[in-house]
């Protein structure tokens, strides 16, 4: 490695740690956050809702399978969770330069060159982990030796991000029987496809778009970046939905505007859950599933109004995972049901709001 350009991340509370450049040659600054998934790099780096964010990946070797075919199906990229990445830098332990599979077309480095990202390899992430974990959330910069330094440390969370990557103009995809209004605050392209695969006709809408006026039969609330405070248009909107009464799912980011427009407040987690094993438990039952998560932010269900109720609650550290409505179909979860990456257990959520969508028509 004596050939390549050395990199630094620099945390908020001065901690440093040295290792080798990847990606863009430039230094950027951001919020650090890591994750534990052990694959799903091409997914978790296109998912919006990482935007701003330097990204710590716990899992030792990455790049090794590469980066997919860049192919379009439905107007989407078939195995990316958005047309490009969100996430402002990478830092990993042992970079894989070779890589290795059935779907590969490029590196790592090269596919987060050309969308201008830079990333750090040959430091220890675990030990970053320990750091976020025991002192919370920081943020951080990474520093590429001859590139311009940032002045300041920038918290991303104080931008509307959900601005700057909902789409600009509404789109439809599919052609199925339910037509569904895709509040897009950053969605993920899985959960279009996963309300496609049911038959539903998908209309996205920009994230403060009055998508009341619109003919419809059920609402999406999806993921997205940053804190859920800065969407006050979109919550404005959801309260109206609420009234109209036909049903609405919101996933991540579409759980926290849902519960805020049922009346509750969010408040930001020491150090956020990204994994694909978080654990949650249905209320009132003894089931419990595997969620996938990428979120900083939480709702305190003890502010709900109390027409709502919790759905899903965390079994590693008791936090709110979903709420629901006690007696219309409105219901949304902290999780990821649509996964991309992780595992696939609470997909069936999908099927209970087209069930709830079928009720409503009959
Ligand atoms: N994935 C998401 O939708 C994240 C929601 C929100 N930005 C958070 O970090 O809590």
């Amino acid at each position: 490695m004596s050939d390549k350009k050395t990199a630094r991340l620099v945390l908020e509370d001065g901690t440093l740690f040295k290792g080798y450049s990847f990606g863009a040659a430039t230094s950027v600054p951001g919020e650090v956050v890591f994750n534990t998934a052990m694959t799903g790099y091409p997914e978790s780096l296109t998912d919006p809702s990482y935007s701003g964010q330097i990204l710590v990946i716990t899992y030792p070797l990455v790049g090794n399978y590469g980066v997919p075919q860049f192919t379009e199906e439905n107007g989407m990229l078939r195995f990316f969770e958005s047309n490009r990445i969100h996430i402002r830098g990478l830092v990993i332990s042992d970079y894989s330069f070779e890589y290795s599979h059935w779907n590969a077309v490029e590196s790592l480095g090269k596919w987060l060159a050309d969308n201008d990202v830079p990333a750090i390899c040959g430091v220890d992430t675990r030990q970053i982990t320990k750091i976020i974990r025991e002192r919370g959330v920081m943020l951080g910069k990474v520093l590429v030796e001859g590139t311009p330094e940032p002045e300041q440390f920038v918290d991303p969370n104080r931008e509307n991000l959900v601005a700057q990557v909902s789409t600009k103009q509404a789109q439809t995809y599919g052609n199925g029987r339910h037509r569904i209004v895709l509040v897009d605050c950053g969605c993920k392209y899985n959960i279009i496809r996963c309300l496609c695969d049911r038959d539903a006709t998908v209309i996205r809408v920009p994230w403060d778009y009055d998508f009341t006026q619109l003919e419809y039969d059920g609402v999406m609330l999806s993921n997205g970046p940053g804190d859920p405070q800065q969407c006050g248009a979109t919550v404005a909107n959801i309260k109206k939905a609420i009234a109209l009464g036909k049903p609405i799912f919101g996933i991540c980011l579409g759980n926290q505007l849902l519960s805020i427009a049922a009346g509750a407040t969010t408040f930001k987690l020491k150090y956020g859950h990204r994994s694909h094993n978080q654990p949650a438990l249905m209320v009132g039952t003894n089931r419990a599933v595997i969620t996938s998560q990428n979120h900083g932010y939480a709702v305190d269900t003890a502010t709900l109004d109390p027409e709502w109720e919790p759905y899903f609650v965390n079994l590693n550290d008791g936090t709110s995972e979903g709420i629901r409505h006690k007696s219309k179909p409105f219901f949304s979860v902290q999780f990821h049901p649509e996964a991309s990456g992780g595992p696939v257990d609470t997909e069936f959520l999908f099927d209970q709001f087209i069930q709830n969508i079928e009720k409503c028509k009959r």
